[in-house]
């Protein structure tokens, strides 16, 4: 297939509304002979939506598909329509302003017959509306959409030369970029230091340094949302000793800042169910110099929290896979409109949230920890405040002590909380919602979620006298289903009290 047909295809794809944008050429079923081939594809597609409304409005004046109905009839695969609009961008908008394809091949023949007024059309687009360089005729990204850069200490413990927070930016000053105070929009060539994540830099979209930079390709900075850095914050808050368990580890970002964050010292145990994600788990571990970590290709609900290995285990981060509803895509303002909502998102998200609640339970049995964080990245309560309050009211959490954090302890700046509906009111409880933290796209990250569960030493000693636990891992499934079903019923039953209450 060629190379047009292929950008095409995955046009057509996008067209039904069938996925991500970065997704196209994979769900399209288009076969690239390399990655570099697939790349190219994508970046013509990206190229060619950003410019896709001028596009349309140029062949409104020229009509080629009707001038050229036997090259471009009404129904062909992949459709006419895509594939002009490949060929004009490539005409009309691409560094070297031609088509990439042979001059006896048809569509390319019928495009060239019209060139010249193609080309005049669209200088007279440019003047009515008012832009100097044709490429601002093309699509504006979101500015809300920022990009985050991490910087990573390991790096600087363990390798020569200076790899240290200053002379990051002293590198992003010899770059060009001037540090501001933070604030949104973000001036171009600027950046600023976020507030809440201090070893965090923030830029416009419209920047990508790092591609082929030293500090991104050496380990030492590591691109990752805002949103995402607050798990590893949120638990090692206060850590002074101990071992860490990060229950759901790849790709590894998370992993890697909770290693940071304890310099490298002591350990961190790090689960991967995934063959394919643990390859990339070791990758991205070796590169950010992650000497403290000790990946592990196991389902984290098989370790045994009494293993002797695990004894001195006081910190856990369970990230578990979610339904990813909060993550923005940087490609989606490209397309017209959102993915519609598969019919049984309903029955995903109970199952997502019976898995997800099954990992807390099991976390709760480690002996002696004293800090559990939970995170999503999804903004369905189903998973998120649901999920927590379930988690609370098992039996496990009240046997071991378990509870929530106070926000004092939770990020407190951070002003975005749980949902009081969803929380509070529950079993006479208030004010629980202010414990756990949300992210939204409008406070310029992923949208997100993040709970910390906590108990004293005295209940981690209490492990002693506890009756034995179920550890047949379908026998738990059974019983966090049935704990998650008592908890809506129970809510049920308070809202119904409550309409009639009002
Ligand atoms: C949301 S991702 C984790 C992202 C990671 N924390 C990060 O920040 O880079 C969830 C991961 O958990 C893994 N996973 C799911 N269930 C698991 C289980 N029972 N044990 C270990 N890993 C699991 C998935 O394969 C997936 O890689």
């Amino acid at each position: 297939m060629s190379f047009y047909k292929a950008a095409a295809h995955a046009l057509d794809h996008l067209d039904k509304h069938q996925g991500s944008v970065k997704g196209s050429v994979a769900a399209a079923g288009v076969k690239a002979a390399s990655t570099g081939e697939t790349k190219r594809i994508l970046a013509l597609v990206i190229e060619t939506l950003k410019y896709k409304p001028v596009l349309l409005r140029l062949l409104e004046i020229v009509p080629v598909h009707s001038l050229e109905r036997l090259v471009f009839p009404r129904k062909s695969w992949p459709s006419s329509a895509s594939l002009l609009l490949v060929l004009l961008h490539d005409l009309l908008f691409s560094a070297k302003g031609r088509i990439e394809a042979s001059d006896k091949w048809p569509p390319k023949e019928a495009v060239l017959r019209h060139q010249a007024r193609l080309r005049a059309e669209l200088v007279r687009i440019q003047i009515k509306e008012g832009v100097a360089r044709k490429h601002d005729l093309g699509k504006k990204g979101d500015a809300s959409v920022v990009r985050y850069v991490r910087w990573n200490p390991n790096v600087d413990y363990h390798r020569a030369g200076d790899w240290s927070f200053n002379a990051l930016l002293q590198h992003l000053d010899g770059l060009g970029f001037s540090k501001v105070e933070p604030g949104f929009p973000i001036p171009d060539k600027s950046y600023f230091v976020d507030p809440h994540i201090d070893c965090l830099l923030c830029f416009s979209a419209t920047t990508n340094w790092w591609n082929s930079d030293i500090w991104y390709t050496s380990g030492a900075i590591i691109l990752q949302d805002k949103a995402s850095c607050f798990p590893a914050r949120i638990l090692m808050e206060g850590w002074k000793e101990g071992d860490c368990l990060d229950a759901t580890a790849a790709p590894g970002n998370k992993t890697s800042f909770i290693s940071a964050l304890m310099a490298n010292r002591s350990k961190v145990y790090a689960f991967e169910r995934s063959g394919v994600r643990y390859k990339t788990l070791e990758t991205m571990l070796a590169r950010a110099e992650c000497r403290n970590v000790l990946p592990r290709r196991a389902d984290f609900t098989n370790a045994s929290p009494e293993s002797d290995e695990f004894a001195r285990v006081t910190h856990i981060l369970l990230d578990p896979s979610c339904s990813g509803s909060g993550i923005v895509n940087r490609l989606d303002y490209l397309v017209d409109q959102a993915v519609e909502e598969s019919e049984t998102i309903g029955e995903r998200l109970e199952k997502l949230a019976a898995f997800q609640l099954q990992m807390i339970v099991h976390a709760f049995q480690f002996p002696a920890a004293e800090r559990i964080v939970y995170s999503t990245c999804s903004i369905h309560a189903e998973e998120d405040e649901q999920v927590v309050m379930a988690a609370l009211s098992s039996p496990s959490a009240r046997e071991r002590g378990w509870k929530l954090a106070p926000r004092a302890e939770v990020l407190p700046a951070w002003e975005r909380r749980g949902r009081p509906d969803e929380m509070d009111g529950v079993e006479g409880q208030s004010g629980l919602a202010e414990s756990v933290i949300r992210c939204l796209p409008e406070d310029h990250t992923n949208g997100f979620f993040v709970a910390c569960f906590v108990r004293g030493l005295a209940d981690a000693k209490k492990r002693n006298r506890d009756e034995p636990e179920e550890t047949d891992p379908d026998a738990v499934k059974a019983k966090t289903l049935a704990q998650m079903e008592r908890a809506r019923r129970k809510k049920q039953a308070q809202k119904k009290r409550r309409r009639l209450d009002e």
